[in-house]
């Protein structure tokens, strides 16, 4: 239909403690139907999946599946054959942004609805309608649906390694440098721009940032303070249609690092550094960025991120190859070498 936008968003989001066996109350809310397939890692099992999966046996049908290789294809494909198989009725997923990505895009190709039940708040794909799967080549995002509920577990998500946490602010404040790219791209190539998505998007990213001395305590009212961002970059990258005002050159730089290292650091390390760059580029206040990412403990520079300062050149340098139709201040040709290096320089990455 001509003008037709369609806003896909979660039906019900819980946010508190001790919310393994609310599953169930979810789910029977919701009208799921009688068989549930659960899928976790060889970890998360252990720090909710399991507990999950005892509480639903009481009142549904349960089939799980130990994620092992990650956001695969591979694992996608395994995911919705045992769909199939098993004539399961919706998907729970337990676990960190791989699995809850397998999970979305799996549930999108076989029209079953799934749950997402983050244990970690370092990603904004938490509540999101897009997938990023590693296939061939680099890892961006593609359409898939949102989960039809959330439900964050603060005790679970503190579990994780604080790391975990100061990584969710990187992904959070890179909304700063995707929503300029965004812009530019609107100004630029005349690409369809939300402004309310991007407001949405922008008022996450100041949030972090305000509250930097409250996160960096890691306690559950830190994590609330990031889970809150992170899902609402989530809905606004579902009212966009598109992960463009969460993602833009600073993630172009992270999905280049995740082609070049076999053990990449984590998303939101990654695309956190990636901002203090891209906010030089753009002339913004990059000073800003860095401050918060250190003030929250997170990386900013390649020691800290544990990558050669090479690698980083590289991947600055190949970014804009990366899903070239996705304009961003790197422009069509990207940096050069030079550039590259006192980009890096300047904002003491190397
Ligand atoms: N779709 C979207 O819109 C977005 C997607 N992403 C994607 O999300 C992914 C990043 O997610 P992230 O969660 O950072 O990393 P991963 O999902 O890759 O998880 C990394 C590791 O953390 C472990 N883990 C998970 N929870 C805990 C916990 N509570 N305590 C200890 N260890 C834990 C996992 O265990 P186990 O081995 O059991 O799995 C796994 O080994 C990337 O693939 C990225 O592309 C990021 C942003 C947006
Ligand atoms: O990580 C994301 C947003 O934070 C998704 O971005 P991509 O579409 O670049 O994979
Ligand atoms: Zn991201």
């Amino acid at each position: 239909m001509k003008g037709l936008h369609l806003m896909q968003l979660p039906r019900e989001v819980l946010l508190g403690e001790d919310l393994k066996g609310e599953v169930v109350n979810v789910a029977r809310r919701l009208g799921l139907g009688e068989k549930a397939l659960i899928l976790y890692g060889p970890r998360t099992k252990g720090i909710a999946g399991k507990d999950v999966e005892d509480s639903l046996k009481s009142e549904y049908e349960v089939v799980s599946l130990t994620v092992r290789k990650g956001a695969t294809m591979e694992e996608v494909e395994r995911t919705i054959d045992l769909i199939k198989d098993e004539s399961a009725d919706w998907v729970i997923a337990v676990g960190g942004g791989s699995i809850i990505d397998v999970a979305k895009l799996a549930s999108f190709k076989t029209g079953v609805p799934f749950i997402s039940f983050p244990t970690t708040a370092s990603h904004d794909g938490i509540a999101s309608a897009n997938a990023s799967i590693r296939d061939l080549g680099a890892k961006t995002s593609v359409k898939a649906v949102p989960p039809i509920a959330v439900i964050a577990d603060v005790k679970v998500i503190k579990t994780a390694p604080y790391r975990y946490l100061a990584a969710g602010v990187g992904d959070t404040i890179s909304n700063l440098t995707a929503v300029k790219d965004w812009q530019l791209a609107h100004r630029i190539r005349g690409e369809y721009y939300s402004e309310y998505a991007a407001s949405l998007s922008l008022m996450s990213a100041k949030m972090v940032m305000r509250n930097a001395d409250i996160i960096r305590l890691g306690n559950e009212e830190s994590v609330r303070k990031v889970i809150k961002a992170l899902i609402s970059t989530g809905v606004a990258m579902s009212i966009a249609g598109s992960s463009r005002p969460a993602s833009g050159a600073e993630h172009l730089f992270s999905h280049a690092l995740d082609m070049l290292l076999d053990k990449p650091a984590l998303h939101g390390e990654q695309t956190g550094l990636g901002t203090i760059i891209m906010a030089y580029l753009h002339g913004m206040k990059w000073e800003r960025v860095r401050e918060t990412l250190k003030r929250v403990g997170a990386p900013t520079t390649a020691y800290e991120l544990g990558i050669e300062p090479e690698i980083i050149i590289e991947a600055l340098t190949i970014a804009h190859t990366i899903r070239p139709e996705r304009y961003t201040i790197l422009g069509k040709d990207g940096l050069t070498r030079e550039a590259a290096e006192k980009a890096a320089k300047i904002t003491g990455v190397i």
